[in-house]
């Protein structure tokens, strides 16, 4: 008999997740898991019950919540020697790695890609200290997902983040910051708009920010948004949508293993990790190849 560990972040998405996990444990006691379910109180509680949980008996967790929880989930896996494989239920506002793997929602399906047991085996990024599973990223409007309060994001979801952009959009897009970027593939000191390391594809609900992204390849895909006048945004905006922005002349884009990048002013750059604040420069980023296994559909 399997025994399913549920790592559930009861404040992330809307009531109809809660219900949903309900039907999902059900489903699994009737076909003959043994389920026990943990609910977080506060931040770091989802990665210390992982590190228990590795630890323990149990043969899998199902990680309930939004990409912050899983990116604890993910960052208590890397930390343990046994690293038992998860199955996203998606439940938060954007929910972008669940998206990029295809999770399926409903109940009946969710517990049929359990029993399946297709599971692939991902990177992970490493920022200093910190995991990331999706982005770490900054500069112009990467700190909306953890400015937003989660108020709004309960009642508006991700309009909340939306709304949120627009108000920054006219602050922030001034807002340059001079970095030097190191890698074996790509340096320079220059004036950057906007940085993203990401692991998937699908940041921020654009699903092709990082169009050769790959969570297998054991790379972490870098987008490079140099300095850009006011009247040239909105046509990146539109190619960033479209995924068509990789040509334009301001976007560098390459792939790497490990980059490092600090500020070269006296000025303080805040990084976004997975939807929430994940420090300041300067940092280094590096790849951990295939370190979380996942259950995809
Ligand atoms: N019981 C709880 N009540 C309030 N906040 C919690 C609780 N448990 C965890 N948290 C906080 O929620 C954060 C993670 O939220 P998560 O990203 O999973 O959901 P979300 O913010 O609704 O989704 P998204 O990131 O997609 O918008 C954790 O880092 C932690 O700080």
């Amino acid at each position: 008999m399997k025994k399913v560990r549920i790592i559930n972040n009861p404040s992330s998405g809307r009531n109809i997740v809660q219900k949903r996990l309900d039907s999902i444990a059900n489903i699994l006691l009737d076909k003959g898991y043994i389920v026990g379910k943990y609910c977080t109180e506060k931040k770091y509680d989802a990665m210390h019950e992982t590190i228990r949980t590795c630890e323990g008996d149990w043969d899998m967790i199902i990680a309930c919540g939004g990409d912050g929880t899983v990116n604890e989930v993910a960052s208590g896996i890397a930390k343990s020697d046994r690293k038992l494989p998860v199955a996203i239920l998606p439940a938060g506002t954007v929910n972008d790695f669940a998206n990029y793997l295809n999770i399926p929602n409903a109940p009946e399906s969710f517990c049929e890609m359990i029993e399946k047991e297709n599971i692939i085996s991902v990177d992970l990024g490493k920022m200093n200290d910190k995991y990331f599973v999706n982005v770490a990223a900054g500069g112009v409007l990467t700190s909306v997902a953890h400015t937003v309060p989660p108020e709004s994001k309960s009642i508006f979801g991700r309009a909340a983040y939306y709304v949120e952009g627009m108000k920054e959009m006219p602050r922030q897009v001034k807002n340059v910051s001079k970095v030097r970027i190191e890698s074996e593939e790509y340096t320079s000191e220059e004036e950057v708009s906007l940085f993203l390391i990401t692991n998937s594809s699908s940041i921020g609900g654009f699903k092709k920010l990082a169009p050769y992204a790959d969570i297998e390849d054991g790379f972490l895909d870098c987008v490079i948004i140099g300095k850009t006048e006011v009247q040239d945004l909105i046509t990146l905006f539109i190619e960033l949508i479209k995924g068509e922005h990789i040509d334009n002349p301001k976007v560098r884009y390459f792939k790497t293993k490990c980059l490092s990048i600090s500020s070269l002013e006296d000025e303080e750059i805040v990084i976004d990790i997975d939807g929430e604040f994940g420090g300041k420069l300067p940092i280094k980023i590096e790849v951990e190849p295939r370190v979380f296994k996942v259950f995809i559909p």
